[in-house]
């Protein structure tokens, strides 16, 4: 072996994760697209519409500030040509010459929906067409980082004002939008103007975030399986080989035709059996299998050594893993995940209470920490 003298030879930079996976292609993250793959899975899917985006309503998504259609304007017949004509015999004389035009141009600031009615129209018919409440998304991303600006803080949308306030309003929405082919290899002559973007709509249902689960597939085996929501759940220890079993078979009949050999499937195990058949497992989402790409109660480094390990099918059982009772996970302390505004109650209690309580909230809270860093931290209260 030859010796390095670090002085003169760098050690390698330690591997970043991005090059330790595969290498991810502009195809397989154009696979992974909900318009690209609901073809194929439509029967296996919940029911959804997925509407071709125009150029005017991505300028509009990617524009600053929040502008939607009120009610009024919703229903308000759209400019025609015969309309305009008819306007235009009956209006008293233009003046300043050009002013006409500025109303127009207000008015399609005021109201956004002039800049895409045909969309707007299909928008508002597939709302209809899937009994009146939706849950929408991108190509990739449903907007679950915009809660905050949902009245009822669920992504559950009655009117086109709605859907378009949440996709305005969500970094994963603009991630889709931006930055689609980041990380992927350079070599793919594919470039981000050429993605087709799509509105999914899927029609809204109450989902038991318990019995929603992740799986990743490498070489099309699965190599594991994970709960979405990271709270403990009980009954679901006895549901473990239940989950197991009914996810494989799931895969091994509809997904392993997937295109690409490695990627990331969401589906729901419903929480009804019904006369007795098994439980029926409905597909969510497919997402790459890439860093950007959540892993749940796995972390990256353990599904990527589950990948290069030898398998031998009849020995191996695909691990489910749950959130146990003693999990930190289990502690809530993930209800933050999207609400970086979020203040702990006590804070907010101090807040209330005045200046006062503030300063001893803050007193505590740094006694808490000296006693953490010192080693003495425990529940002694
Ligand atoms: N039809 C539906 N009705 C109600 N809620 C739904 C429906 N479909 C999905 N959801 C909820 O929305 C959540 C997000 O959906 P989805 O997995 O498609 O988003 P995503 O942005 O791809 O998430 P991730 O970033 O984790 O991949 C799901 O976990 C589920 O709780
Ligand atoms: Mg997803």
């Amino acid at each position: 072996m030859v010796h390095q003298d670090p002085d003169t030879h760098p050690l390698t930079p330690p591997q970043t994760l991005h090059e330790i996976f595969p290498p991810v292609h502009k195809s397989h993250i154009l696979n992974c697209a909900f318009a690209s793959w609901h073809t194929r899975y439509k029967s296996i899917t919940p029911e959804a519409r997925t509407i071709p985006l125009t150029p005017e309503f991505l300028t509009y998504l990617r524009e600053d500030g929040i502008i939607l259609p009120d009610d009024d304007d919703e229903d308000a017949p759209l400019p025609s040509s015969s309309q305009d004509s008819d306007e235009e015999m009956l209006a008293p004389t233009n003046f300043p010459p050009g002013a006409e035009d500025e109303e127009d141009e207000e008015d399609k600031a005021r109201n956004p929906t002039r800049r895409f009615p045909a969309l707007h129209a299909q928008v508002k018919q597939a709302i209809a067409s899937l009994g009146g409440s939706v849950t929408p998304k991108l190509n990739w991303s449903s907007p679950t980082d915009a809660l905050f600006m949902s009245a009822t803080h669920s992504l559950e949308c009655r009117s086109p004002a709605e859907i378009y306030l949440l996709l305005k309003s969500s970094d994963f929405i603009t991630h889709d939008l931006e930055h689609a082919f980041d990380d992927t290899c350079p070599s793919s002559p594919l470039d981000p103007s050429s993605i087709p973007y799509h509105l999914v709509l899927r029609k809204y249902f109450s989902i038991n975030p318990a019995l929603e689960f992740r799986t990743f597939v490498a070489g099309r085996r699965i190599l594991g399986i994970t709960q979405r929501d990271l709270n403990h759940y009980p009954f679901l220890q006895e549901l473990r080989s239940e989950i197991r079993s009914l996810i494989v078979d799931f895969f091994e009949d509809h997904l392993q035709s997937f295109p690409d050999e490695d990627f990331v499937f969401d589906c729901y195990v419903e929480p009804t059996v019904r006369n007795g058949r098994r439980r029926k497992v409905w597909l969510v989402d497919i997402n790459p299998f890439a860093p950007r790409t959540d892993s749940r109660l796995f972390s990256w480094g353990e599904v990527l050594r589950l990948r290069t390990q030898d398998f031998r099918e009849e020995e191996e059982v695909v691990e489910v893993r749950l959130v146990e009772i003693d999990d930190p996970e289990a502690w809530g302390f993930n209800s933050a995940t999207y609400s970086a505004s979020k203040l702990p109650r006590e804070v907010v209690e101090a807040g209330v209470q005045g200046e006062e309580a503030v300063w001893e909230f803050a007193r505590r809270w740094r006694g808490i920490m000296e006693e953490i860093e010192r080693g003495e931290g425990g529940d002694e209260d």
